[in-house]
């Protein structure tokens, strides 16, 4: 078996005295599509938030690409972080900069690469994920799926290994949101990405995940891990075949 790109062991998180996440471990393999799902509240933002460094775990540890963000030294810890690319939940594009500026930034910001090598790769990311024609767009200018799509192409700037996304269909309709998940499946086909990904559209779950982790807040812990297709008929938790064929609890 693959060596895991990422390893969540015994992680603990917590706000001051509330615990929100008790005690959980799992793995995420190199080239995988992993989604992280539950119940309104019980910590997917919060987990993501620990695994893209903006929190520190409060007990155990998380190694991305084999280094534990929780206790790293600095330089390991920022380096660690230029390995992954975050899509956020509202794509958080710049305003009053272009399509093609957004894109730029973190590459001008983290290379060393003359204007015009930058120039091409802009071109570059926003062709892979189909706006090559809206460079020279503001953001309001454009529809929300194309939002998320530029939102993509600035995650993907520094080749990410790992792609993390917060609710990639939020607020898209059922179409757009179906589009976003094929542009997913072709960029780990095509580029290899490992994908994390915090959504509870079901559609998009049976579509992209290869592998899911359920989280509960009762419990505060992992109640399903696997292939979501076969938890959906096979889960031994009553709540999680409720999840996935959705049927009210
Ligand atoms: N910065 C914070 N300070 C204190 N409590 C917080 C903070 N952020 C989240 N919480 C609490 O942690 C719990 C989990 O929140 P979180 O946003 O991680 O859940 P979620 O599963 O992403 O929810 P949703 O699906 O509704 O977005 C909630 O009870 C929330 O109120």
């Amino acid at each position: 078996m693959e060596q895991p790109i990422i390893q969540v062991k015994n992680f603990v998180a917590q706000y001051g005295d509330a615990r929100i996440i008790d005690n959980i471990s799992f793995d995420v393999y190199k080239g995988e599509i992993f989604v992280i799902l539950g119940g309104s509240g019980c910590g997917k933002s919060t987990l993501l938030r620990h695994l893209i460094g903006l929190n520190k775990p409060f007990s155990g540890s998380i190694f991305i690409d084999g280094n534990d963000i929780g206790s790293c030294d600095d330089v390991t810890f920022h380096n660690t972080l230029r390995k992954i690319g975050v899509l956020f939940q509202s794509g958080a594009l710049i305003g009053s900069m272009t399509l093609g500026e957004n894109v730029a930034l973190p590459i001008a910001e983290y290379s060393d690469l003359p204007p015009d090598a930058i120039a091409n790769l802009v071109r570059m990311k926003l062709g892979m994920v189909g706006l090559a024609s809206y460079e020279h767009h503001l953001p309001a200018q454009i529809s929300g799926g194309m939002k998320k799509r530029a939102g993509l192409a600035r995650a993907l700037a520094l080749n990410p290994k790992i792609l993390f996304l917060d609710e990639p269909s939020a607020g898209l309709d059922p179409v757009t949101s179906a589009e976003i998940d094929e542009l997913i499946l072709q960029l780990n086909k095509i580029i290899g990405t490992t994908m994390v990904i915090v959504t509870h559209e079901l559609a998009s779950i049976f579509t992209v995940a290869q592998r899911v982790i359920m989280l509960d807040k009762s419990t505060k812990g992992i109640i399903a891990e696997g292939d979501p297709k076969k938890l959906k008929d096979h889960s031994d938790h009553p709540f999680v075949r409720k999840f996935f064929n959705r049927i009210s609890v």
